[in-house]
């Protein structure tokens, strides 16, 4: 049966990958990392310690567009996507038919740095946090979840699961 994504979204080291995986897992859905479906050329770039432009960004947005109408058609997915701009999740929201599901990671800059600071083994730094938050537009509407210090990954996925029944009564 056809059923709406979840995109869970927010800058880098919000959390969107621990969150996302686990929040499927809750779920019983597919669990798709957006950072898999970027180009060889803007990882690249990223590691390089550059921002993606709208341009960079433009094919990426499109493909995850497209797969998005196909996880609908079987049945949902959540997907971690940083959806940083309002015309880039117009743009993903174009590759489905219900309306899509936004959870939003928001978290302070001294929260997201030293989250950054702790993960090794990604080609994202934490130097990259400032081009990250100039970009990010937030969204007004979906779920928003304020990021704390003390929340383990697995409280912050319940807050989510109760925040999504909310919304689907
Ligand atoms: N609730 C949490 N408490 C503590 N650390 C967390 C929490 N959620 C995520 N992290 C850690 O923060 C870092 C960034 O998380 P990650 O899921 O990679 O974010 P993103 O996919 O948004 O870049 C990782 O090292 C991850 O283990
Ligand atoms: O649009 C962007 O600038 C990227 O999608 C960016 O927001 C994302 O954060 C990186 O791909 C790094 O991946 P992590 O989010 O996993 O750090």
């Amino acid at each position: 049966m056809k059923q709406a994504n979840i995109i869970v979204m927010g800058v880098s080291g919000s959390g969107k990958t621990t969150i996302g995986e686990l929040l499927a897992q809750e779920l019983g859905r597919p669990f798709y990392d957006g950072d898999d479906f970027h180009p060889a050329a803007n990882v690249a770039k990223m590691a390089a310690g550059h921002p993606l432009t709208d341009e960079d960004r433009a094919g990426w947005l499109a493909t995850l567009a497209t797969h998005l109408g196909e996880w609908e058609a079987a049945g949902g997915a959540v997907l971690a996507c940083s959806a940083l701009k309002e015309v880039y999740r117009q743009t993903l929201q174009a590759g489905e038919q219900l309306p899509l599901t936004w959870v939003f990671l928001d978290g302070s800059r001294e929260l997201l740095e030293a989250r950054l600071e702790g993960r090794h083994d990604h080609y994202m730094k934490a130097s990259m946090l400032d081009s990250q938050l100039t970009t990010l537009e937030k969204p007004t509407y979906g779920i928003r979840i304020e990021l704390t210090n003390s929340e383990t990954p697995a409280q912050v996925v319940a807050r989510v699961v109760a925040e999504l029944s909310v919304s689907a009564t």
